[in-house]
């Protein structure tokens, strides 16, 4: 969790790094070009100085390099943040970066461990007054999880920015630099206090709550499928927040003792489906299950006995659904009030797991637990 933690591991690899990192410098330069132009010195920044930047590094696609043999083949997390800032020219001119590595991590390994570390460490630099706006470096597969996670445990109102890439430094077009600049642009911005944990990636600004990756490999993959950005950033046009995009009403949890969240399970529904996965939840300890519906949350018979008599042992319910959009309703074709279950009304099954967050703070009530789902409305 320290810089030394991101070190590569042999001389090898710091060679590696010590040919490459002037390479991406120069992949970098003409774009640099174009936006150290672009970019009205101080259009972004306070009128007292530039704001201070805490840049958080965790890994991923943004500090990825190729495969040597150009196979398309990359590997996550092979640059530090602080090597990845000095990679795109222009960023000295909105604010005063610091940069700290605290995982180098494809973002299918994000865990609790990282959470924790990114969480604490905002906390900290907000309380003792050390940063005006953290931005965090992450890869994309699971930068809506951590975006929602922050989201629901920073306090405070000062700009925290996630931000990620499609393709690895090393490639043509990487989409890294300028989604950095932009996001810097967004971290940087007395607008963007209030507006909780936000993604900026490809021109967009979205929330932590409803963003979710759409596409595999595609750089248009972030959306907000039930409401749009909150807001365009380019380097051209600086930043437009949209006047409908008021936020959502946020509460926050206390960060639980220890390392660990709850065990919590996301059970995924389908034709054909039976009891087997619940009953799996159940006997690893799952102290709740999120389904994975289809549909407005809903299952098949075996499947919703099971999750019944799960309530009764007092394991946590949620109904989610594998649909990309929409709402989870109560009491449509299930009866929650009967049963004792939740829906997670817009939260999609990754972000609804995180439950776990007032399963820990111990509420488990389920008309609570209910409310906490609802509250943003
Ligand atoms: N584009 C990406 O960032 C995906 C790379 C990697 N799987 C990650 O999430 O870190």
């Amino acid at each position: 969790m320290t810089k030394q933690a991101a070190r590569p591991a042999s001389r090898r690899r710091n060679r590696t790094l010590m040919l490459t990192v002037p390479l991406v410098a120069l992949a970098l330069w003409s774009w640099g070009i174009d936006a150290a132009q672009a970019a009205e010195p101080g259009k972004d920044a306070t009128a007292a100085g530039l704001p201070r930047i805490l840049v958080l590094a965790t890994g991923g696609t943004i500090a990825g390099q190729a495969d040597a043999r150009a196979t398309g083949a990359y590997k996550s997390g092979q640059i530090t943040g602080e090597q990845l800032m000095q990679s795109v020219p222009g960023l000295d001119k909105l604010a005063k970066l610091n940069a700290e590595q605290i995982s180098s991590i494809g973002s299918q390994d994000m865990n609790d461990k990282v959470w924790f570390a990114l969480a604490r460490r905002i906390q900290d630099a907000f309380d003792k007054n050390e940063a005006d706006g953290i931005l965090i470096t992450h890869g994309t597969d699971t930068l809506e999880e951590t975006a929602f996670f922050l989201d629901n445990v920073v306090r405070g109102d000062k700009p925290v920015v996630i931000v990620g890439s499609m393709r690895p430094a090393t490639a043509v077009s990487a989409d890294g630099p300028g989604n950095l600049y932009e996001a810097v642009q967004v971290a940087a911005d007395p607008r963007s206090r209030g507006r909780g944990v936000m993604a900026v990636l490809n021109d967009k600004i979205q929330s932590a709550r409803s963003i979710t990756k759409t596409n595999t490999t595609s750089i248009e993959t972030f959306g907000s499928p039930n409401d749009g950005p909150i807001g365009y950033v380019d380097t051209a046009g600086g930043i437009r927040f949209m006047a409908q995009a008021a936020g959502f009403k946020r509460t926050t949890y206390p960060l639980p003792a220890g390392e660990q969240l709850p065990r919590v399970e996301i059970v995924y529904s389908h034709a054909n489906m039976d009891a087997v996965p619940i009953e799996d939840a159940i006997s690893h300890g799952a102290k709740g299950i999120v389904l994975a519906g289809v549909g407005d949350g809903n299952t098949s018979k075996q499947a919703l006995d099971a999750l019944e008599a799960a309530a009764k042992k007092g394991i946590i319910v949620v109904r989610s659904t594998r649909v990309r959009s929409g709402f989870v309703t109560r009491n449509v074709e299930v009866d929650d009030d009967k049963n004792g279950f939740v829906v997670s009304e817009d939260l999609n099954p990754q972000k609804a797991v995180l439950t776990q967050l007032l399963i820990a703070g111990g509420v488990t009530a389920p008309a609570e637990l209910q409310r906490a789902f609802t509250a943003t409305w």
